[in-house]
C-alpha cells in the first residue's frame, strides 16, 4: 500500500525557491516506503529489486513516463534485476514536496510488479 502522498500533485518547488530543511520534510520522508533513503539532507535515494533486467526496464520506462508526465526527472540507474533512483529538486539544490511525492507514486508503480 503506498502512502497518500501518492495522491498529491506534484508541485513545482516551494514558491521561496528553498530546498526543505529536516524538520520541513521528515514526515514527508516517514511516510515512504522502505526502498527510500534521505541522503546529506539533499536528496532521496532508492533502490527497487527485480527478477531480471527486462522487468527493471519495464519499470524504468514507466518511471520515464511519470517523470514526463509531471516534468519532474529522477536520476536513474538500471541493472540486470534492480533499478536505483536519485530524485531530488535540481532548481532549488535539494528537497522539495514534489520529491517525495514522486518517491510515493514510484512506490505505488513497484507495488503493481508485485515484487
Ligand atoms: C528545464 C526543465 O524545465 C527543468 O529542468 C525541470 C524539469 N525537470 C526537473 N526535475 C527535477 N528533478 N528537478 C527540477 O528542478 C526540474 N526542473
Amino acid at each position: 500500500m503506498s502512502s497518500p502522498l501518492a495522491d498529491e500533485p506534484v508541485e513545482p518547488a516551494g514558491d521561496d525557491g528553498e530546498p526543505l530543511a529536516e524538520d520541513e520534510y521528515a514526515d514527508y520522508a516517514d511516510e515512504l516506503g522502505d526502498a527510500w533513503e534521505v541522503i546529506d539532507e539533499h536528496h532521496l535515494e532508492a533502490s527497487y529489486e527485480f527478477p531480471d533486467f527486462e522487468t527493471a526496464l519495464a519499470f524504468t520506462n514507466d518511471v520515464g513516463e511519470l517523470a514526463e508526465a509531471e516534468w519532474h526527472h529522477p536520476d536513474i540507474s538500471l541493472s540486470w534485476g534492480e533499478v536505483g533512483i536519485e530524485m531530488w529538486s535540481h532548481e532549488v539544490g535539494g528537497l522539495t514536496r514534489a520529491d517525495f511525492v514522486m518517491a510515493a507514486r514510484m512506490d505505488r508503480l513497484y507495488a503493481d510488479y508485485g515484487e
